[in-house]
Formats: C-alpha cells, structure tokens, sequence
C-alpha cells in the first residue's frame, strides 16, 4: 500500500472520534463552497448515520460505498449529482454499520476506498470524506485513501486530549500505510470569541499544534444547524449568514492549506 502513488484528486478525511462536533456540516459546507468556486467535489458518506446524504436532500435508498467494495453497484449506479449537478455524492445508510464484520476477512481491508478511489479520482478536484465518530474500520480507509485530515473541533478542553489522540493515529496510520499523510487542518466550530474558554481553548491548540490550526472559525449559527433540515448547503439555504461568510473563508484558507501540502 504505502508505495502507491496518491490519488488524483486532493482526498481529505473529515474525522474526529467524537460525535457532534461538525464532521457533516464541516463536509457539506466546504465541499458545496469548494464546488461554488468553480472546483470538481466528490462528498463521500462514510458514514451508516447517513447524516450527510440526508443533509443533501437525498434518499439513498440503502446504497452505500459498501456495493461498490461489493461489485453490486458501478461508480455511475452509486453516485448522485446534486446542486445542479455541480457536486457529486456517494450516499450512506445504515447497512454500512456492519462493514466491519462484512469485509473482516477480505485482503488488503484498509485499503478497498482508495482502491476504488483511483478509478474516478481524475474527475475530481477535491473528495472530501466524512467519517463516522469512531477509528474503525471506514475511518481506517478514509485515512488510507486521503492524503489531508480536516479535524473540526469544538472549543473545549476535552478536544485538546482529542486532537492528540487523532494525531497519533494520523502518525501510525500515515508510516504503516500512507507515508503522505498530513493534517490539513484543525476547525475550531461553534467558536465564540467573547467566551473566554473557547479562546483559551483556541490558544493552546495553537500553541500545541502551530499552524496545523485554521485562523478562521466557524460560529454557532442558527441557519447553519437549519439547513440540513431543508437538505440545502448554507450558500444556498441562507447567504447571507454569518455561517455562509464563516464557511466561504474557511473556503478560501482550505483551498489555501492544500495547495500547501
Ligand atoms: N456552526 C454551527 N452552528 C450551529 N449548529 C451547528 C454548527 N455546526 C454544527 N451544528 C449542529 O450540530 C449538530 C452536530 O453537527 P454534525 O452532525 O455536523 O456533527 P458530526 O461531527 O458530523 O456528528 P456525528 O459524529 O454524529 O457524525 C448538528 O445538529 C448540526 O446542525
């Protein structure tokens, strides 16, 4: 594995082992503001809550990444365009909670996503790859398959214990099976400046991580926690929100970072 050659498209794992934090909304934003900048998105549900293909409006209908590992279902069966056809998507569902037991035996596990991957990776610019909240199995592959890791954090204490612990599965994954691998950066989401603890919070993932944390953050926004509920992005759900314009810079500093790495 750690000798093949990267894949086309800059491929980032969206992970952190803990729920909540904003792997989804993180995937959905950057991958719709990505494509609105005129860049080739891939969005992958690695996901069996499915929260992000219900976040984009769409019923898989029990497809998952899993029938393509499977040989049931083609890339062209799997995939689904949305936004006008200006991003493509590899919806989830719940079948792929048992991936774990279903390819236990099958060789070279880890790496099935990124062997696939490269069949279609060409045809994108960026995969952003949203991860369940745990180091299992999908996780294992999105790492394997990516060459970036977006960590959304949320600004408290227990995400510094967190992010350390993510790192070094990072270092261990990247020397046993993908020498490339790097943080792409950390996401401090829900941040708000006048509480003193999400600053001091901010302050020592600086200070421990230096510039492996993104400048900009995203705040708590209503319209932000709305429009999955509507299966829209937030440029498309509400413009004009303080979440539109959070997302549109992390944008811009993402596209920045990868550029970098
Ligand atoms: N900046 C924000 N402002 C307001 N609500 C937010 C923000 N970010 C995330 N949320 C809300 O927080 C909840 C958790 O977010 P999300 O589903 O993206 O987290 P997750 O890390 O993907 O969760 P899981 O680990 O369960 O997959 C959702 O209801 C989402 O709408």
């Amino acid at each position: 594995m750690a000798t093949e050659k990267a894949l086309a498209a800059k491929t980032v794992a969206v992970i952190n082992q803990k729920g909540g934090v904003g792997k989804t909304t993180s995937t959905v934003n950057i991958g719709a503001g990505l494509s609105r900048l005129g860049a080739r998105v891939l969005l992958i549900d690695l996901d069996p809550q499915a929260n992000l293909t219900a976040a984009v409006g769409q019923n898989a209908g029990g497809r998952c990444i899993a029938d393509l590992f499977q040989g049931g279902l083609t890339w062209e069966e799997l995939l689904a365009r949305i936004n006008d056809n200006s991003l493509a998507v590899v919806p989830s569902s719940v079948r792929l909670a048992s991936a774990e037991v279903d390819f236990a035996t099958v060789p070279s596990r880890e790496g099935l996503l990124r062997k696939h991957l490269a069949a279609v990776s060409d045809r994108f610019d960026f995969i952003l790859i949203d991860c369940p909240p745990a180091l299992g199995f999908l996780t294992i592959n999105a790492l394997v398959a990516a060459s970036g890791v977006l960590l959304p954090v949320l600004p408290e204490f227990l995400s510094l214990q967190g992010v350390s612990g993510i790192a070094e599965v990072i270092r261990v994954i990247g020397k046993r099976f993908n020498p490339g691998l790097d943080i792409t950066g950390i996401l401090i989401n829900r941040f708000d400046r006048r509480k003193s603890l999400h600053r001091e919070v901010q302050q020592r993932l600086k200070e421990r991580f230096d510039s492996r944390v993104f400048e900009q953050t995203v705040r708590d926004n209503v319209a932000v926690a709305e429009a999955p509920g509507y299966g829209l992005d937030i440029f498309t759900y509400r413009p004009d929100s303080v979440g539109a314009k959070d997302y549109q810079a992390v944008c811009q500093e993402f596209i920045r970072r990868c550029s970098r790495q």
